[in-house]
């Protein structure tokens, strides 16, 4: 039987959804800043005694959760709010989880001017801050390995728990290791790696306190500069490559990836994490909007299919490329293999 959908009149809806969606970035922001969740998840479930624990007016926390509630950020029942179960798990200050510093780097005044300019992006096909996020020693990525740090935990331990699968490893080395975390999750998996991580030279503090603090420093090094430039020696059983790619042009990537392969022993594996769209270029939504991020904040960078990751690791000389199963936070993993 034939099923037609009945037409939906037109709606602005969308449109003004759209327009006002910086109303629900600064909802959240306001919230985090208040604490407004972590004061529900100790107790204080109206009006009057969030707002006395968050030192905020009534009215005007009433108005803000009533917007978090219209949101799904909270719920309602009577003058009562609760917290969604995401939010207990992700935005209460006391949860292990907890991911609210993210805002630290995410709504930081740089990246808020890639998006501002993004009408210039589009014009000229890169974003409007020239190098953006690519400048040597950019201070922000300081701000990503501190603030992004809590986000990173898990996928960190699925992919290391995925690529023990292939076997221990012994040297490995980090590509923009950032905090540092994929890299000391697989020497907490193989007891006798060590860890080669390769960043910026102030990013790099960040990964050996955490590596310290996780206590792998005696098999922590550092390989400080550009990544393109650095020497990373050779014999490698593992390189991971985690969210770093997206960054460059695919060409760029190509010849990045002949450089990772050369430092790989025979048989050795490149482990890259990235946001992986469909080849269809839209779906899955978040992983296909990080595009529209990279068009804004980088010359070049791209969200990329597995076909052009699969494709570009065998032209760097891999013999072929794998998407491994489980999801890597929001994004996937693909081991490349010499
Ligand atoms: N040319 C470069 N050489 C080395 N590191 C770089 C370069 N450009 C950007 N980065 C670093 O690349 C990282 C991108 S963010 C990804 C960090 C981490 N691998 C993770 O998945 O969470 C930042 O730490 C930047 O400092």
């Amino acid at each position: 039987m034939a099923t037609s959908a009945s037409p939906q009149p037109p709606t602005p809806e969308r449109f003004f959804n759209a327009i006002n969606a910086y109303e629900q970035t600064e909802a959240m922001k306001a919230a985090i800043e208040l604490e407004i969740f972590t004061a529900i998840a100790e107790g204080n479930t109206c009006a009057a005694t969030i707002a006395k624990r968050c030192q905020g007016a009534e009215r005007g926390v009433e108005i803000l959760c009533d917007y978090l509630t219209i949101h799904g950020f909270l719920t309602k029942e009577g003058a009562e709010y609760g917290l969604a179960p995401d939010s207990a798990f992700f935005l209460n200050k006391g949860s292990r989880a907890y991911l609210g510093g993210a805002i630290e780097f995410l709504l930081n005044p740089r990246i808020r001017e890639g998006h501002a300019r993004l009408t210039e992006a589009v014009r000229q096909g890169g974003s409007a801050l020239g190098e953006g996020a690519l400048e040597p020693d950019n201070p922000d990525w300081v701000r990503f390995a501190r603030a992004m740090m809590p986000l990173m935990f898990m996928p960190a331990q699925v992919m290391a728990g995925e690529l023990a699968k292939g076997g221990a490893v012994n040297k490995v080395l980090d590509i923009a290791a950032s905090h540092g975390l994929y890299g000391i999750s697989v020497a907490k998996q193989n007891a006798a790696a060590h860890i080669y991580a390769s960043d910026w030279k102030n990013v790099l503090e960040v990964a050996r306190e955490n590596a310290q603090a996780m206590g792998v420093a005696d098999r922590y090094h550092l390989l400080p500069g550009s990544a393109f430039d650095v020497d990373f020696g050779g014999d490698y059983d593992l390189a991971l490559v985690t969210n770093f790619l997206h960054h460059f042009d695919l060409p760029t990537c190509t010849a990045f990836m002949r450089k990772v392969y050369a430092s790989l022993r025979p048989g050795g594996r490149a482990a890259i994490v990235e946001f992986v769209p469909n080849a269809d270029r839209v779906t899955p939504p978040t992983a296909a909007a990080f595009s529209l991020v990279m068009l804004a904040s980088t010359p070049a960078g791209n969200a990329y299919t597995f076909q052009e990751i699969e494709s570009l690791s065998r032209e760097a000389g891999f013999v072929r490329a794998e998407l491994a199963p489980p999801p890597i936070g929001l994004g996937r993993l693909i081991i490349a293999y010499r």
